[in-house]
């Protein structure tokens, strides 16, 4: 369960006592996630979700975090929006933690991916990469291709633990894949954006098949806008038995392109782009595989899940293998 901070009925009310949100009803940690610290609050005036930053997110980058959450929702992307407290504060301090009060959104994940999912997923994160354009400061992907050398060098005393020659075959991919990423040596650069970089399953909300909300922007920044696709193409568009499923990458491409056309130079990258969104994930997978205490309150998620797409990926020599 993802509840790193214990927050004492004590200090949740004075919290509270900020905000014009009404009184307290109920209050429980959300088991979901493994980042941050999610908490279900409802009060007289409703149902919010307190949020305590811990590990990757860093302070300092919060206010770009909470501005782009509220420019999306004026351009019309379905999202939490940051709740200010009677000083008009929205970013506070709570239990020792950076922390903010955001609206709740109604709808479910699918727990279980199916094709009609698939649609309204591409044409939501194209939205989303259309209603970012006018959102102009920009943060630099810190999981980008520059980042996955030295995170796997943090996991150099664990990775072959975890699979025997694992740090070599990833050391290998990792050779291959960074001098080949649009923009480095010769390969040409792609439309940039704001881009999600996180829109896995769990992070959509749907409602009658059609998509209610999109939440957890906390790996937003700008980057390549078809490195999103590639991430949904790994986060949405594999069975649980490890196999691709071209059906639904088919259909989530159509869905992106009602509302952005991938170019050319897009389309060709789409597979170095699956190999280093299948490399970042597993890296960072990972790293809490082999960092998390066991007796933590969260559960890591497996990292293998993710070598056997980085291997598809480097076997797909072009965007023809993607159905596309
Ligand atoms: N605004 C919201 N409205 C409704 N439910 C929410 C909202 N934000 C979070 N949740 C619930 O809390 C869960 C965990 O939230 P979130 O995905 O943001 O956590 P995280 O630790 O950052 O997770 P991740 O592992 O996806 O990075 C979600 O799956 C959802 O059930
Ligand atoms: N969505 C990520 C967790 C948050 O970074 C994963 O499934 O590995």
């Amino acid at each position: 369960m993802a509840v790193y901070t214990d927050v004492s009925d004590e200090a949740l009310r004075d919290f509270l006592a900020d905000f014009a949100i009404g009184s307290l009803v109920a209050f429980r940690g959300i088991a979901e996630g493994v980042e941050n610290s999610n908490f279900q609050l409802r009060t007289t005036s409703g149902d919010f979700i307190l949020t305590l930053y811990e590990k990757r997110v860093n302070a300092l980058e919060l206010p770009w975090f909470l501005g782009l959450m509220q420019h999306l929702a004026r351009e019309g992307v379905t999202c939490p929006q940051p709740v200010a407290d009677k000083q008009g504060q929205t970013l506070k301090t709570l239990a020792g933690r950076p922390a903010a009060i955001t609206t709740f959104l109604p709808g479910v994940w699918p727990r279980t991916v199916r094709s009609e999912h698939c649609r309204p997923l591409g044409r939501a994160l194209a939205q989303l990469h259309a209603a970012g354009r006018s959102y102009a400061p920009e943060r630099p992907n810190a999981l980008g291709p520059g980042a996955w050398a030295p995170l796997l060098q943090s996991c150099a005393n664990g990775a072959d633990k975890v699979q025997a020659g694992l740090q070599a075959e990833l050391e290998q991919a990792l050779a291959r894949i960074v001098p080949a990423w649009p923009g480095q040596g010769g390969h040409p650069p792609l439309p940039r954006g704001q881009i999600h970089a996180d829109l896995f399953p769990d992070n959509v909300f749907f409602l009658n098949n059609t998509v209610s909300g999109l939440i957890d922007f906390y790996f937003a920044c700008t980057d390549y806008l078809a490195f999103d696709v590639a991430i949904c193409l790994n986060a949405w568009c594999f069975q649980p038995d490890g196999a691709f499923n071209v059906t639904f990458a088919r259909q989530m491409l159509l869905g992106y392109e009602e509302v952005r056309v991938l170019e050319e130079v897009e389309r060709n990258a789409m597979p170095v782009l699956a190999q280093g969104a299948a490399m970042r994930f597993l890296l960072t997978r990972l790293y809490d595989w082999i960092h998390t205490p066991a007796d933590a309150l969260v559960t890591p998620k497996n990292p293998l899940d993710y070598l056997k797409r980085l291997r598809f990926h480097l076997a797909t020599q072009s965007v023809g293998g993607y159905g596309l």
